[in-house]
């Protein structure tokens, strides 16, 4: 497995599987939790280490399950979850709380990457909110802390007003929004971009292209699609609620674009 250094020396494999549906009815968003985590059992079996949770999808005890019953040693699984900021700031008591059930429901001591996941309109309680999480980074809880959907201004304000730069900023990035100037702009502040839905938004024209790229090298197209992102150091972290698909998608480490591929699935 591929791994990336953030900027403050912490290792991220370059592949990970989303969850925001694991372990819940009807494969749904907001679906009831099945009580199960067949999901999470099959991404350890593939070989995924690197575990996308986040408060507001309901189901971090089912990622905390599967991952403790798993054999795996701690410190050979990387975990993401995020504080569910969709309603914007409440109170810092209300951010301790929150925390302290992420921890309870993942089983675990401390995460490997916390993410502010939505920016809101109100910048002082951004960068508040920004101090409590370096807070809990400089306690060694969180061992690298960053953002989620925020825009350039938003990361200025963090940048600006901050002591810990974010390590991630993780973005909707796909065929359908590759979202190529703030990939940028992460890029030129030392951020890494996480991708979130990589494989969505292929239409058919763009799904035949991929899969003609893809022929040549023996990959399906959201192998290619996978492949490209992680090519120009986007982190990944594809969702499957099929064991084969989710280990297609983390077997991308035998193949290269050419810059011939590359031009034509940018164009896409
Ligand atoms: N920070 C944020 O605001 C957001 C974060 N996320 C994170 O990103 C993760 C991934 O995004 P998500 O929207 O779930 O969707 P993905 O882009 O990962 O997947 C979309 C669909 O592609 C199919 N698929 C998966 N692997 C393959 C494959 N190898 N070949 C063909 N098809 C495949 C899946 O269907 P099937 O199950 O049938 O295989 C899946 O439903 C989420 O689980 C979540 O962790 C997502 C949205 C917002």
């Amino acid at each position: 497995m591929k791994l990336i250094k953030l900027n403050n020396e912490l290792e991220i494999p370059v592949v990970g599987t989303g969850t925001n549906t694991y372990g819940k009815e009807g494969n749904a968003f907001k679906g009831e939790l099945r009580g199960d985590t067949e999901e999470v059992d099959w991404a350890v079996e593939n070989g995924y280490r690197h575990f996308d949770a986040a408060q507001i999808y309901a189901n971090e005890e089912v990622v905390g399950k599967g991952l403790n019953q798993s054999g795996v040693k701690r410190e050979d699984y990387f975990i993401t979850t995020k504080l569910n900021t969709n309603e914007g700031y409440v109170s810092r008591d209300w951010i301790d709380a929150e925390i302290n059930k992420s921890l309870e429901k993942l089983q675990t001591d401390y995460i490997d990457l916390f993410l502010i996941h939505f920016p809101w309109d109100n910048s002082d309680e951004i960068v508040e909110v920004w101090h409590v999480l370096e807070e809990y980074y400089n306690r060694g809880i969180f061992k690298s802390i960053g953002v989620s959907n925020f825009e350039e201004k938003h990361l200025d304000l963090v940048l600006q007003n901050g002591t810990v730069k974010p390590a991630v900023n993780q973005i909707e990035s796909h065929v359908g929004k590759w979202n190529d100037a703030l990939i940028d702009y992460n890029k030129s502040n030392d951020i890494a971009t996480v991708a979130w839905s990589p494989l969505a938004g292929i239409e058919d024209d763009a799904k035949q292209v991929l899969q003609e790229i893809g022929d040549r090298y023996g990959k399906t197209y959201a192998q290619v699609v996978l492949r490209y992102q992680i090519e120009r150091d986007v982190i990944v972290i594809p969702k499957s609620h099929n064991k084969e698909r989710q280990a297609q998608s983390l077997d991308i480490f035998d193949f290269e674009l050419t810059a011939d591929d590359r031009e034509r699935i940018a164009a896409l």
